[in-house]
């Protein structure tokens, strides 16, 4: 594998890419929020996405979502345009704040979203158990800790069994043994052929992932996985490793 940006290679007899992006430039307000993105995401993986708050992390899951108006540019999902109807079943897309019926219980909830696609109860219960929550599911939404509501949230977006998911910082607020069992069920997902791409943070985090998209200021600034940032930058530690990324790149500007 190689790690410069929109360069990710992988075997060339892989199938079609989960998402595709080239050339893609977007404008929110007067912020060129994601300067020329291009990069390739392969099928049942885990890609984490980092970088400082506003680097444009959520407008780059958005672009894939197909909810971001776009400058210019091509975003392509699953061998589809961003945003085709035929792609609504087979993305999976949790907010950073938690989209659920705050009236309805944990179970109804979860029920609800297995119902629109098809699915049964079992798989509703099978689901809140994954995101470890069957001691609550009688519990009303608008009575739970934030870190609850958003793994109902996940929980939503997981019943459907999407292709892809994408996920914008789904451990924030939860403890760490809570964390690592989501990551566990992430990679579980992924090995059964799932791609899912989530943000964070929290750089101890990245390792758990396949590959990283190190995004700063609307640029990509590396697509490479966690060993290779580190042997790139000398680096062991992951939080660092970036660091050096980012001063790297100042380097290279000002030269
Ligand atoms: N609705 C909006 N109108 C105008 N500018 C926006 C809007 N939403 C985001 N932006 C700007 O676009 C840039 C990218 O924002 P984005 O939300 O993608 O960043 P982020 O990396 O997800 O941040 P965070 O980690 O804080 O969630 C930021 O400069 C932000 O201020």
């Amino acid at each position: 594998m190689t790690g410069t940006p929109g360069n990710f290679t992988t075997d060339p007899t892989a199938a079609t890419p989960a998402v595709e992006v080239a050339g893609l430039h977007v404008v929110r307000g007067d912020v060129h929020a994601l300067r020329d993105i291009s990069l390739s995401i392969p099928l049942g993986t885990v890609t984490g996405l980092l970088g400082p708050s506003g680097c444009g992390k959520t407008t780059l899951m958005r672009c894939m979502v197909g909810t971001q108006i776009v400058e210019s540019g091509s975003v392509t999902v699953l061998g589809r345009p961003a945003g085709s109807a035929a792609l609504r079943r087979r993305i999976g897309y949790v907010t950073q704040a938690p989209s659920v019926y705050l009236d309805l219980t944990i179970r109804d909830n979860v029920r609800y979203f297995a119902s629109l696609y098809g699915r049964g109860n079992d798989v509703a219960a099978e689901t809140i158990e994954a995101v470890g929550l069957s001691s609550h599911t009688h519990h009303r939404a608008r009575d739970l800790s934030g870190g609850q509501l958003s793994r109902v949230s996940l929980a939503c977006a997981l019943v459907g069994k999407p292709e892809l998911l994408v996920l914008d910082e789904p451990t924030v607020g939860l403890d760490p043994v809570l964390r690592d069992e989501l990551w566990e069920h992430f990679s579980t997902l992924a090995a059964a052929g799932v791609t899912l791409i989530v943000s964070s943070h929290v750089m101890d985090e990245a390792d758990r992932c396949e590959s990283l998209l190190l995004l700063r200021e609307g640029h990509l600034l590396a697509h490479v996985p966690p060993d290779e940032l580190r042997t790139r930058t000398g680096e062991s530690n992951l939080e660092k490793a970036f660091l050096a990324l980012v001063r790297d790149e100042q380097v290279g500007v000002e030269q």
